[in-house]
């Protein structure tokens, strides 16, 4: 079977060359980019977990947009926010698709990853509910629901600072259990869907999303179908049974609002059959959880390798705030925390790679070619360690949102650093739908953070300070910071008596 797929492979290959390069228009030029066998590419080249790093070095050698070929596919990469601006928001309507993602059944066009769904008509309709129900939920204040979880996180993380990826995760979980479906007690079947959902998707645990000829191998040699067969049956029984919990609710007439309720309620008029309903919440679920909890888990990982930054965040909060938490109307007034969780955002993107978007007509830019079909990468990791608009990028430095000479800045400090269309959320019409939420849950739980406790380095039992890993990232496609040691201490104790009382009354 292998030498088959070799030979396969190597005939496409020719037949490739012949097909795509011929066809190029004489006066454009593919972008230049590391050159490999043709068709094949320089696949041998692609580590499979922090590819991104690689795609970065690749664009110091050949520049903000290059373009490389991996198994009969261009690929795109953008180094660049203009760049990306440019062709993804200002062309959106040509390069809003999404390749497949092979390990899944049909991901463009099962009614079900909204994220991953093609240009089609499911991704219309499913885009369109959500923003509503996005919009509904900031008006009717359910973004507020970060503070009724926020107590819980911060006892726990003051009483097992070694369990904080754990904490992190069942508070992001929380938070987004009770927006879709009114409560929290499905928290762990969500955290447990989005880290399901998160390792098929990612080349790290299947070799088969970068090699997609081994996908033609039969089943009983292909252990990751049987497992993604087994993941998906999974997911589906508890999307479908967190959904019948809310419609039995509204038989009552006791559901809470969650976005299953408008869901279903909406069902009137879009006439979306249930198992698309159960699909459209449950992916909100997914999204919401481990893309948040990351970037607080970076806040302490920043905190407790900069110190200095902790000292001028907890003096703003206690400024502005005096004795309580902050809260989401403090927010003009505190730049400088703004100014760190932009800075974690930048400093360690959550998606690195950032989600691809697909070509669906030929495009040039710069007298560069983009043929129809290209997969075009707006890599986050790259885009935020470009020196051209954030000098000595490897730095951890929020000052870069708050000086007027650095080229981030923007004035008024009173509405910037603002997180919202940074280049983390990607770019044009598949730009994120969870920004504000985002928004809400980093400012509640980063102020809150540096309002209760102070996080340093651990020291060994010769009081000399425990290292702490800067570049200890997860392999999947969403990364988080891998386990480190650090201490915490609560700010005051009268501070953790009223956490305690707040969490009484949020319950
Ligand atoms: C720090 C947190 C988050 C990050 C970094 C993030 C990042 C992203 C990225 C990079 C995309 C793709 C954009 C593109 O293709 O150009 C995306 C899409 C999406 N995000 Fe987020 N996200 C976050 C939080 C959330 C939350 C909290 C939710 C909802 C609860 C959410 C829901 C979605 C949805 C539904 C899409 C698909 C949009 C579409 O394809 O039309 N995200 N997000």
């Amino acid at each position: 079977m292998i030498p088959l797929l070799i030979s396969l492979s190597l005939t496409l290959s020719g037949l490739y060359y012949f097909l795509v390069y011929r066809r190029l228009p004489t006066v454009s030029k593919w972008p230049p980019g590391p050159r490999g066998i043709p068709w094949i590419g320089r696949v041998w080249d692609l580590p499979r977990s922090h590819a991104y790093i690689r795609f970065q070095q690749w664009s110091k050698q050949y520049g903000d947009i290059y373009g490389i070929t991996l198994f009969g596919s261009n690929h795109i990469f953008l180094a660049s926010d203009k760049i990306a601006h440019e062709l993804l928001s200002k062309r959106g309507a040509l390069h809003q698709d999404r390749p497949a993602i092979l390990q899944l059944e049909d991901s463009r066009n099962a009614p079900e990853y909204l994220p991953l769904l093609g240009h089609n008509a499911v991704w219309s309709r499913q885009r369109k509910l959500v923003t509503q129900i996005m919009t509904e939920s900031i008006r009717t204040n359910h973004l507020d629901i970060p503070a009724l979880e926020l107590p819980q996180m911060l006892l726990e993380l003051l009483s097992r600072p070694e369990e904080f990826q754990d904490h992190l995760e069942n508070y992001s979980s929380r938070i987004i259990a009770r927006l879709a479906y009114g409560d929290a007690q499905h928290y762990a079947r969500v955290r447990i869907a989005s880290q399901g959902l998160l390792e098929a998707i990612s080349p790290a645990k299947y070799l088969s999303i970068l090699v997609p000829p081994l996908r033609y191998l039969p089943k009983w040699l292909s252990p990751w179908k049987r497992e993604e067969t087994a993941r998906h049956a999974e997911e589906r029984e508890f999307f479908m049974r967190a959904q019948a919990g809310v419609a039995q609710e509204m038989r009552t007439g006791t559901a809470p609002w969650s976005f299953m309720k408008r869901c279903l309620e909406s069902k009137s008029h879009t006439g979306m059959p249930d198992m698309e309903c159960a699909y459209i919440v449950g992916m909100l679920g997914v999204a919401g959880v481990l893309t948040t909890s990351s970037a607080m888990m970076t806040y302490l990982l920043a905190m407790t390798l900069h110190p200095e930054w902790q000292v001028r965040v907890q003096e703003e909060v206690d400024r502005v705030c005096g004795n309580r938490m902050p809260i989401m109307s403090d927010s003009p007034q505190m730049p400088v925390l703004r100014a760190v969780i932009m800075e974690i955002m930048r400093w360690r993107p959550i998606v690195p790679a950032a989600i691809p978007h697909r070509t669906t007509e030929d495009d040039m830019y710069d007298g560069y070619f983009i043929p129809k079909g290209s997969h075009i990468h707006a890599t986050t990791w790259a885009i935020t360690r470009n020196p051209s608009q954030y000098p000595s990028p490897e730095v951890f430095d929020p000052d870069r949102w708050l000086q007027p000479s650095s080229p981030s800045y923007k004035a008024p400090l009173t509405e910037y650093p603002n997180i919202r269309n940074f280049t983390s959320f990607g770019y044009g019409r598949r730009v994120c739908i969870g920004q504000d939420l985002t928004q809400h849950e980093f400012f509640l739980a980063m102020g809150g953070m540096a309002w209760a406790m102070t996080v340093e380095k651990k020291r060994d039992g010769m009081g000399k300070e425990i290292e702490v890993p800067v570049h200890d990232y997860g392999t999947f496609v969403i990364t988080k910071p891998e386990k480190f040691e650090f201490e915490v201490r609560p700010r005051t104790e009268k501070k953790v008596v009223m956490i305690e009382e707040w969490r009484r009354e949020a319950k």
